[in-house]
């Protein structure tokens, strides 16, 4: 399984492919062809000057006559996580912060309008571990704690919307561990929060034993440049997941990951690509690069040898749009902001074409009705969360 020294499918085709055949195979993978964005240059030197990938993509939606175009510019964020051998737990939280802040500094200069962050930003994923301290000292209150705090000021300080995954301790009740995003209003005021809702079991991905399946369903939230959900990590490989997220109002849909390339590299150019075409929406698909090493082994209980590491986080963060079309990935191998431009006017533009969406929406109808979840009336009995719009 390549490591770092593979740096993208996107440069390995490039290199190897005559142009006259790279053009049909990019047709094929990516669909519609995406136009380079003109960032400032100011925004080059200082991704470079930072060490980290600078990427910018416009898709594009026909001009309407009754609605303006929406257009708005999403920021992805990719980046390794230092090592946290000897270091202390509030140390390595403020290292990603000044990471993170140097990174948002860029999207700003390029205009971009909301930010998502990897899943579990602000710490190693140490999941595979099994071990309790000092990982479970990386959670946060997801009100007021000061991770929070700190994506409070990027959002007043750039008037951009902040989508911030973090491990949350509910001091409110019970003390216990959720993997939830904060979504952080351009104002810097809490629009409220997402938990995932799918906690894996696979591998090393051993997050069950820390906390608990997402209590929230499937909230939207309003912000000023869109209807945006989160759905974290694990929850792209279940097709009703996105769904619900569409169906209550997503018109783009972040999925903050961290995922291992021996485990889901072949499946993620596809899955968050086929929930924007499926969902008539954006998706945004962000994973964390790099290795990350622990100070003690551990077994993946496949009779192999203990190891310390977990596997290679292969990056390659990109946005797909409702008409299957999507950006090339981040690199593999570096952190990395990738900037989008969408005209949210797409989204209804292809629902009106294609119209999975109404197909999508009898369906689960009929569906809860065979599970007498809805009442003859079409009232719902277990007030499943339909329409939870958060503004
Ligand atoms: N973080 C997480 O849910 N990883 C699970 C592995 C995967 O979904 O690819």
């Amino acid at each position: 399984m390549a490591g770092a020294g593979f740096e993208s499918l996107e440069r390995c085709l490039e290199k190897h492919l005559p142009l006259a055949d790279l053009q049909e195979v990019k047709r094929i993978l990516y669909g519609k062809e995406t136009r380079k964005l003109d960032l400032p240059s100011r925004a080059f030197e200082a991704a470079s000057k930072g060490d980290f990938e600078l990427q910018g993509y416009a898709f594009q939606a026909v001009a309407e006559q009754q609605r303006r175009p929406r257009t708005v510019r999403m920021g992805l964020v990719q980046n390794r996580t230092p090592p946290p051998r000897g270091h202390p737990v509030v140390k390595q939280i403020t290292a990603l912060h000044r990471r993170i802040e140097a990174i948002v500094e860029v999207a700003a200069m390029c205009g971009v309008n909301i930010i998502c962050f990897q899943e579990a930003w602000t710490m190693p994923f140490a999941f595979c571990t099994r071990e309790k301290l000092p990982w479970t000292e990386f959670a946060e209150s997801a009100e007021d704690g000061p991770t929070t705090k700190f994506c409070q000021e990027l959002a007043r300080k750039h008037d951009m919307v902040v989508v911030s995954p973090i491990l949350e301790r509910d001091t409110e009740h019970g003390d216990i561990l959720w993997n939830t995003a904060m979504v952080i209003s351009n104002s810097g005021a809490i629009l409220g929060k997402t938990r995932k809702n799918h906690i894996p079991r696979v591998g090393d991905f051993n997050e069950s034993t820390y906390y608990m399946e997402g209590n929230l369903g499937h909230p939207v939230f309003q912000t000023q440049f869109g209807r945006i959900a989160v759905n974290i990590c694990y929850g792209r490989h279940h097709p009703l997941n996105w769904l619900m997220y569409s169906i209550n109002g997503a018109e783009v849909i972040f999925n903050p990951s961290a995922t291992i390339g021996a485990l889901s590299e072949s499946l993620w150019p596809i899955e968050a690509r086929n929930a924007a075409i499926a969902n008539h929406c954006f998706t945004c698909a962000i994973n964390r690069v790099g290795e990350e090493f622990f100070p003690n082994e551990f077994t993946s209980g496949d009779g192999k040898k203990a190891h310390r590491d977990f596997g290679y986080f292969y990056g390659s963060s990109y946005v797909a749009a409702p008409d299957g079309s999507r950006t090339p990935g981040l690199s593999r191998n570096r952190d990395g902001l990738l900037v989008t431009e969408l005209d949210l006017n797409l989204c209804r533009q292809v629902n009106d074409i294609w119209g999975f969406k109404g197909r999508s929406q009898e369906m689960e109808f009929t569906v809860l009705k065979s599970m007498n979840v809805l009442s003859r009336t079409g009232k719902n009995l277990r007030s499943y969360p339909m329409c939870k719009l958060m503004s």
